[in-house]
């Protein structure tokens, strides 16, 4: 080949016109393709397709998610195309559809949340899930749960009264969104790690939380991973995997302290961690390996903590400067204390969405073919705001909805009460989590009043950082000791 060919090749190969015009085709049959023959062409939802997908995205990044999605939902109906292969629904029908068989395997947003190797809540493999709900639902069953109450008792509810009573005799300003994730998180440090992580003896604003830190750099991290992918590495976001290393760290600590201790030596804890160091699958025989023990302690304290204080703090904001509605001993008056939690995780799940993948050969969903591989949201949050599920009084906070509604509309509401998910991937942890909610609420209201003191500003614009916190991170109150 001449050398004035080799030149004009490269010259035209270079000519930035032809660069152009080649990306200009690709982006050109690629809408063509998204818009026209996709299988999803005919679904509503922005156009095109991937700029859905970029300003959903951007919800990640800004923490208005849900505000996005709430508006897409109002323009869009209950099922809409997101992105090239993505759609979302808040459809009661499809929604159960979907939750309500194993087929469907979570989405591939789980992936990244492998927090040190895959585990119960990440997992998409049908086979590994089944092995590890049947080795660990008995440990977190109602029945096993109930035995730790005063686990529960002890290592938080007691301690967080305590210093409410600090707060209220010396008439401080606090922040109870913290002091109730100190709660949370000794409880978790005690029933999954054999050790109470003492956040409630440490002053508010040093609260030995550096665990708090380890677990939203991990969950953090979780997102950015699946955002970025590759591009996620140590050297670019040091802080977020030494986090992450820290977490892993203390898990295995605490496993090889436990270990330490001989079967059937007198006094072993009946905790979470000794009853699955202890568990054994009914159809193998086999036991869980420190490996998974510590990712399964991992997502314990990363799902477990965040997501029951959030439940408190969001309800807490319906008693501010009025009456609390749960008279008398709420312990005793345990249907309303049941309908103001339901209420309070309907209004604000702390999960507001979760993730399917449509199967091999596609679905039919809402009466529209969606092919498989395709990423399917389901909003947790929509489903609990609709009208004809919860009332034309849906964005109201009204416990009452859940005791003077109609025995059918009682059973639909239960049915599409999502805020622990439902079917088989329905959230493990439950009891746990209704045990220590009921408990913590039931002290708190029974002895104190809470207000916002003049001057002092809470911002509870919902965020969505990987559960749904107010913006502001913060809900200062001060309390009053009631007077009965
Ligand atoms: C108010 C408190 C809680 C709420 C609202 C909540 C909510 C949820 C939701 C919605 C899911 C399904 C997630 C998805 O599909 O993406 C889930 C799963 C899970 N949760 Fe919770 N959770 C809470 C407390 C806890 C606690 C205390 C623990 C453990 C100590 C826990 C452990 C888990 C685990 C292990 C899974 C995965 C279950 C599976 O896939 O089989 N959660 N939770």
């Amino acid at each position: 080949m001449s050398s004035d060919v080799i030149a004009s090749l490269v010259s035209i190969l270079f000519d930035w016109h032809t660069v152009g015009l080649a990306v200009g085709a690709l982006f050109l049959s690629k809408i063509v393709r998204d818009e026209i023959f996709s299988p999803l062409a005919r679904l509503p939802g922005m156009r095109p397709a991937f700029l859905g997908g970029l300003y959903a995205n951007s919800g990640f990044v800004t923490g208005k998610y849900q505000q996005n999605f709430a508006a897409w939902h109002k323009r869009y109906g209950r099922i809409y195309r997101v992105d090239e292969n993505m759609i979302f629904l808040s459809d009661p029908g499809c929604a159960l559809q979907l939750l309500g068989s194993s087929t469907y395997p979570k989405g591939p947003i789980y992936q990244s949340l492998e927090f040190h190797q895959d585990n119960i809540f990440s997992t998409r493999d049908p086979v590994f899930h089944k092995r590890q709900h049947r080795l660990m639902s008995p440990v977190f069953s109602a029945k096993s749960i109930g035995d730790m109450e005063s686990l529960v008792r002890e290592s938080g509810v007691d301690g967080m009264i305590e210093r409410v009573a600090e707060y209220a005799d010396s008439g401080s300003t606090f922040d109870i969104l913290e002091l109730l994730l100190c709660m949370t998180l000794d409880v978790i440090g005690e029933v999954s790690f054999g050790k109470s992580f003492g956040a409630l003896s440490k002053k508010q604003g040093e609260n030995g939380t550096n665990i708090l830190h380890w677990i939203d750099d991990t969950a953090a991290l979780g997102l950015l991973k699946y955002g970025l992918g590759s591009l996620c590495q140590p050297w670019l976001m040091p802080g977020l995997f030494n986090s992450e290393r820290r977490l892993v760290e203390f898990a295995r600590n605490a496993i090889q302290r436990r270990r330490s201790i001989e079967a059937g030596q007198d006094g072993r804890p009946r905790d979470v961690l000794q009853r699955l160091l202890d568990a054994e699958d009914s159809e193998t025989g086999e036991k869980l390996t420190d490996d998974q023990l510590i990712a399964e302690s991992m997502v314990q304290l990363i799902g477990g903590t965040e997501t029951t204080a959030l439940t408190l703090t969001w309800q807490d904001t319906q008693f501010l400067d009025g009456e609390p509605a749960v008279y008398g001993d709420p312990v005793k008056n345990l249907p309303y204390l049941n309908a103001v939690l339901h209420e309070a995780m309907r209004m604000r799940p702390p999960a507001i969405v979760t993730f399917r993948e449509t199967p091999p050969g596609g679905l039919e969903l809402c009466g529209h073919f969606i092919p498989e591989k395709c990423a399917v949201y389901i909003s947790i949050y929509g489903i609990h705001h609709l009208p004809e599920v919860y009332g034309e009084d849906a964005d109201y906070f009204r416990p009452e909805r859940w005791i003077d509604s109609s025995p059918e509309q009682l059973t639909r509401m239960r049915q599409m009460f999502l805020a622990f998910s439902m079917g088989s991937r329905a959230c493990i942890g439950r009891n746990l989590a209704w045990m220590e909610l009921r408990m913590a609420l039931a002290t708190l209201l029974r002895r104190y009043t809470f207000h916002i003191p003049d001057g002092v500003k809470n911002d509870m614009e919902m965020l969505l950082k990987f559960a749904l916190r107010p913006r502001g991170g913060q809900l200062r109150v001060m309390a009053t000791a009631r007077a009965d």
